[in-house]
């Protein structure tokens, strides 16, 4: 993927099947969002191409991306605060009732059923879908949205940055939704700088550096160790704490 002269993406084959967690791992700038951008319709790539079972696909836009099952959820869900939860989950495909002109969205209908939902995919803690989404927590906000993509058939789901926000248990929350998409047997692209969160839920590890898929290895094949260095930040945060531990002095 170019940008007049300057080339962001090149050397990169990634692949997701179904019902598989793939994490994209790579430093700020390495060239994540470019390539969830080409993904999802955003960017026509300038060179290569994007393949849906195995046949080439180009997306006038990201609406055509979505429409062919690629939903992506960014860093801070996409949900509206200010709408209730059973709003943000129909978004515009609510059921309707009534013969036109009088037709108007069924609350009674969107309220359970996205309450029996997102019960169903594990977000038990919501009681009231008619409470605004902002009431909710940033995991389950991250939750929810995932939810949303399962239920109206996802067939690849891109995650960007979903846990980087979030404390230990809204975390592991939005690891468990991802668990649950994979089970539904989508395919999920989950983008992180977080290498233990990626290897809690990912079954394949690419790691991007300077546009190019640098290394590409499955679960259990390297230590978490091995994966915080290869994904560049390790080895400068090794640095940085032992320049730290300089700074403190002994003792
Ligand atoms: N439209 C553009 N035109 C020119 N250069 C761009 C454009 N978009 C991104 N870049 C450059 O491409 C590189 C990769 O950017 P990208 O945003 O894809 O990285 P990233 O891995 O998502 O980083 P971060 O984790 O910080 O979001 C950066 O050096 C950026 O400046």
């Amino acid at each position: 993927m170019r940008f007049g002269n300057t080339t962001v993406l090149h050397e990169v084959t990634f692949d997701v099947r179904a019902g598989e967690v793939v994490c994209l791992l790579g430093d700020n700038g390495a060239g994540k969002s470019t390539l969830i951008k080409v993904l999802s319709g955003v960017y026509r790539p300038t060179s290569g191409s994007v393949e849906i079972d195995g046949t080439p696909v180009r997306f006038a836009g990201p609406a055509e991306a979505r429409a062919r099952g690629i939903a992506t959820v960014h860093q801070y869900g996409g949900t509206a605060p200010l709408m209730s939860i059973d709003r943000n989950f129909f978004l515009g495909a609510e059921p309707v009732k009534g013969i036109w002109p009088f037709r108007r969205i069924d609350r009674d209908r969107t309220a359970a059923e996205s309450l029996k939902a997102l019960r169903e995919l594990g977000l038990s803690r919501v009681t009231d879908a008619r409470q605004l989404a902002g009431t909710m927590s940033g995991g389950e906000r991250q939750a929810l949205a995932i939810a949303r993509a399962v239920y109206f058939g996802a067939r690849l789901l891109i995650l960007d940055e979903p846990t980087s926000a979030l404390g230990v248990k809204e975390a592991a929350l939005v690891l468990r939704m991802i668990g649950t998409a994979r089970a539904n047997g989508v395919g999920v692209v989950f983008i992180t700088h977080n290498a233990q969160h990626a290897m809690a839920i990912g079954d394949r590890f690419a790691v991007l550096i300077s546009g190019a898929v640098a290394a590409a290895f499955r679960r259990g094949e390297k230590s978490r160790t091995e994966v915080l260095d290869l994904m560049a930040g390790g080895e400068e945060f090794q640095a940085l704490t032992e320049g730290m531990e300089d700074a403190h002095g002994p003792g």
